[in-house]
């Protein structure tokens, strides 16, 4: 029996797991770091009611990073914290994917695997969807005034309202495709992990913090871990990271692959030098606040979006800072990229993240063009805004990539090849959002998802 041990329950690790867990001649086994409830029904209500995003300090269901960096550490990893918004990207993003990593990722070859996943409840019958798939996807019907008022006021402004915003992308405003099913949030373990529990030949274990992997020459044959005062190993014939942009890459770089000077520094001696976390990619977000009153109690945290070339502006519903309410302005196509470090061997001690996201002139440009066009909508003066204000109001969009880019093995950033296979090590891959090679102008969650299943359909051949 092939026995594969998954890295992260999060949103790639529990699709990877149902998905090869799914052939009984496979045993799976699958190490959390944060806690696994054994059962659906043991869920905290928090998670479930996808008006909450349950990541503020007092939250234990998060790891912390510089600059309000946030990932989900529990069954369900990030997904099981989101907003929900579950969207494509366009299909240039796919281009340039598959241009950088072979046609297996290009539009065409990735749309039935998205389409297999959805079960997408006002438009799963029309061409280029899915109806039937473990995931649910719909749509707000009642909004809270300030939606309402953001939507009337793009289309006062001359924007079209697109009713479906996983068509061909084109400018416009339109309703967020959440995965959200009678009122309940959706993620990957409510979809995926927990209905394949029962499987005699899949075993999942939370609480359990992979703290290395173990090698044999340029093999590898398993992981290190802990669970609480408790220390062990796992062995399997093969190894699938899914810990996540930030985990995966400190992983990797723990364990002797990453980039030379930084493993010399660490004193962590050289597998394989790669360029782990050097080229990661985020959305940067401006949060323009103003005065208003409470929105009432939201089902989501974002109903409407409006998308104008690389931009995209979220009227939020929930309150950030007690009596002002934000509308954010993303970035979702950006020049500039970031870097992933490590400062410590030591696994407790946080990766760090320099997001240098104001690098590009192009980018503080389309950023400030993004913050007139929302003082336009929302009828107010902001700013000046020079480099100062941009800087004082930017956050993260919760959506960093590409720190184990895929691309083939003479590409100058590439870490994994177009099946996820970290070059130069055998046994390992690495399958979530960390390999994707370019931004992709949209959130992330629904793409995570379709890569890992297409990931796991090529293991299992
Ligand atoms: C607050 C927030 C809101 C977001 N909202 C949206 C949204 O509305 N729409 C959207 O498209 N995207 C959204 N995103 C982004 C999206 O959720 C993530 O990009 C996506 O979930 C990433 O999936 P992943 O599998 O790569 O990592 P994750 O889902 O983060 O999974 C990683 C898993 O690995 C575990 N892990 C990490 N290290 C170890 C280790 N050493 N040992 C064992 N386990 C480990 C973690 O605990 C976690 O469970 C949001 C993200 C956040 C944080």
């Amino acid at each position: 029996m092939t026995s594969t041990l998954i890295v992260g329950a999060g949103s790639a690790g529990c699709v990877l797991a149902a998905r090869l867990s799914a052939d009984p001649a496979r045993s799976v086994r699958v190490l959390e770091a944060g806690p696994a409830f054994g059962t659906m029904a043991e869920l905290p209500f928090e998670l479930l009611d996808p008006g909450r995003l349950p990541v503020g300090p007092e939250s234990a269901l998060v790891w912390r990073y510089a600059g309000n960096l946030v990932r989900g550490k529990l069954i369900g990893g990030s997904g099981a914290i989101n907003g929900s918004y579950f969207i494509r990207p366009p299909a240039a993003d796919f281009a340039a994917w598959s241009a950088v990593a072979g046609p297996r990722w290009s539009f065409d070859s990735v749309l039935p695997v998205f389409c297999d996943l959805e079960d997408d409840q006002d438009f799963g019958e029309a061409p280029g969807h899915g109806i039937g798939g473990p995931i649910p996807i719909s749509r707000t019907r009642h909004f809270t005034e300030f939606s309402a008022d953001f939507a009337q006021r793009c289309e006062v402004t001359g924007f079209t309202e697109i009713p479906d915003l996983n068509t061909p992308a084109t400018d416009g405003f339109g309703r967020v495709p959440l995965t959200v099913s009678n009122g309940r949030r959706s993620g990957p373990a409510v979809t995926h992990l927990y209905p394949a529990m029962e499987r005699p030949n899949l075993t999942v274990t939370g609480d359990t913090m992979v703290t290395r992997l173990l090698l044999r020459g340029t093999r590898v044959i398993g992981v290190e871990w802990v669970r609480g005062r408790e220390r062990g190993r796992t062995c399997a014939d093969q190894t699938v990271l899914c810990a996540g942009a930030v985990e995966s890459a400190a992983l990797l770089i723990r364990s002797g692959i990453g980039p030379e000077p930084l493993l010399r520094s660490l004193g962590v001696p050289i597998v394989r030098p790669a360029p782990v976390g050097a080229w990661c990619t985020d959305h940067p977000e401006i949060g323009v606040e103003f005065p208003g009153g409470e929105p009432g109690e939201p089902a989501v945290p974002l109903e409407y979006v409006l998308h104008v070339d690389d931009l995209e502006v979220r009227p939020y519903t929930q309150m950030f800072t007690p009596g002002l309410r934000r509308v954010g302005v993303a970035l979702m196509h950006p020049e500039s990229t970031g870097e992933l470090t490590l400062v410590s061997t030591d696994p407790t001690v946080a990766a760090h993240v320099d997001q240098r996201y104001l690098h590009g002139g192009r980018d503080r440009a389309r950023l400030r063009a993004g913050v007139a066009l929302t003082a336009e909508l929302i009828g107010r003066r902001i700013g000046p805004v020079d480099d100062t204000w941009l800087h004082a109001n930017l956050g993260t969009s919760q959506h960093l990539s590409g720190t184990c880019r895929m691309g083939h093995a003479h590409d100058e950033r590439a870490v994994v090849d177009e099946q996820g296979r970290v070059h130069g090590i055998e046994a390992l891959t690495v399958a979530d959002l960390s390999v994707v090679p370019v931004p992709l102008r949209r959130g992330p969650q629904a793409t995570t998802v379709m890569l890992a299943a297409s990931i796991a359909d090529h293991m299992v051949v």
